[in-house]
């Protein structure tokens, strides 16, 4: 009996790094995990995983891009026995941030493919990019086996019209694809799905609000299974306060700018998604920094902190009133699943709504998926731990099993 081919190789390239998981999608095992960081700058740095063994940190080799990235990283899966040409690698799924309108499912790569992800650069310049090198490079390393596209925009094509337009010129929006298409749609799906089960119902039977708090932040509605609203826009800059982006401003702020501080559209662009956000209003954008330094009354990183929790609590009302009724609200991601200050200030003030959370259940560390509201409350409020490339690795699968 020959073996079908069972494992997925998951990349996610993002703009100065690559992450990648190896999975044996038999029984959904990770068999090494690595991040390489800080691509293209002093100090990048290679951290491979393999399961059950010893971490291992690589300076040694020089890593000037992604192409070299993911060549380094394709030596450290083999010096553990994972070959790229191994003949159990059933597919490589790589995370691509923007599909338009034209992916809504998973999709094998072909050069038409790769010259659909080229023609959306535009709409998304930090990501699109480097998912191209990703992709490119692992066509060199092995040209066989099937490349699959998970779109980080295609849990959102579910958008109503009048969710997804803006309310600018019809002509000059369609001409130039003008539109909201949200992102960060493969850990919305898979944390709505997850929180679902932790609720012990089906999806379809089940309103959540998703908020997936990150260096990237998103919030979505999520309506029996299907997402009727999230917080990102054309591109990943709109909605919640980010780490380094901006979210929601008036677009005014921009022509205002442009007359009166000189500035170009490519500063606006570089100040906007690149030294806004947390960074911006308080020099740091990582929670537990703004933590650190708010404990000894810093008062930029409390006022970044205020920010930040407020912005997230008025889309947290937002989509209540898209919903109508909501059984849960779902914190994940690096923020949202670590940060209990956060999440407290989120909701902070919403009893009114049923929305409460328990102090000690909130404060109390944890790893799975787990409520942290009172038993009582009417809305549950839940910690739902993401696995994007655990969902990128299943959706890929699937695509490619026979
Ligand atoms: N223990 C923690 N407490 C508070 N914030 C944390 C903690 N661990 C991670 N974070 C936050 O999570 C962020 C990264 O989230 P992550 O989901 O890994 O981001 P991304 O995948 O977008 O790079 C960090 O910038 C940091 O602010
Ligand atoms: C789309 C997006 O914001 O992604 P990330 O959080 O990885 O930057
Ligand atoms: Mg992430």
């Amino acid at each position: 009996m020959t073996e079908h081919p069972s494992r997925v190789l998951v990349l996610n390239s993002g703009s100065s790094s690559v992450k990648y998981q190896l999975f044996d999608m038999t029984d959904q095992s990770r068999l090494a995990a690595g991040l390489v960081e800080r691509i293209g700058e002093a100090g990048a740095r290679l951290v491979h995983t393999p399961a059950g063994g010893e971490r291992r940190e690589r300076t040694d080799v020089p890593l000037p891009d992604h192409t070299a990235a993911l060549r380094a990283a394709a030596d450290e899966l083999a010096a553990d026995g994972h070959r790229l040409d191994d003949p159990r690698l059933a597919a490589i799924g790589h995370r691509v941030v923007h599909g338009g309108l034209r992916f809504t499912e998973p999709t094998v790569i072909t050069d038409e493919v790769i010259a659909e992800i080229e023609r959306l650069v535009p709409v998304a310049p930090l990501h699109n990019p480097a998912n191209l090198t990703g992709i490119r490079t692992a066509l060199e390393l092995n040209p066989r086996v099937p490349q699959v596209a998970v779109f980080d925009t295609a849990f959102h094509t579910t958008m109503p019209e009048y969710a997804a337009r803006y309310a600018i010129d019809t002509a000059t929006a369609d001409a130039h694809r003008v539109r909201r298409y949200g992102f960060h749609g493969t850990s919305h799906a898979y944390v709505s799905r997850r929180t679902a089960e932790l609720l012990g119902k089906d999806v379809a039977d089940v309103n959540v609000i998703v908020l997936h708090l990150g260096n990237g932040a998103s919030a979505s509605a999520v309506a029996g299974g299907r997402c009727v609203d999230t917080s990102m826009g054309l591109t990943p800059l709109e909605g919640l306060v980010m780490g380094t982006r901006s979210g929601d401003i008036d677009p005014a702020v921009i022509f205002h700018l442009s007359r009166v501080a000189g500035m170009s559209v490519d500063e606006i662009d570089v100040l906007l998604n690149k030294r806004s956000g947390l960074v911006g209003l308080c020099g740091d954008n990582d929670m537990r920094e703004i933590t650190r330094r708010m404990a000894e009354g810093d008062a930029a990183a409390r006022l970044a902190f205020a920010i930040y929790t407020y912005r997230l609590k008025k889309y947290i009302g937002a989509y209540y009133a898209v919903l109508g009724r909501v059984d849960a609200i779902a914190f994940t991601a690096g923020v949202g699943e670590n940060a209990a200050n956060v999440r407290a200030a989120a909701v902070e003030g919403l009893v009114g709504f049923g929305v409460v959370v328990d102090e000690k259940r909130n404060t109390t560390p944890g790893s799975g998926p787990r409520f942290i509201s009172p038993q009582y409350a009417s809305v549950a409020v839940a910690v739902v731990p993401t696995d994007e490339e655990l969902e990128i690795a299943s959706q890929a699968f699937t695509l490619v099993s026979p």
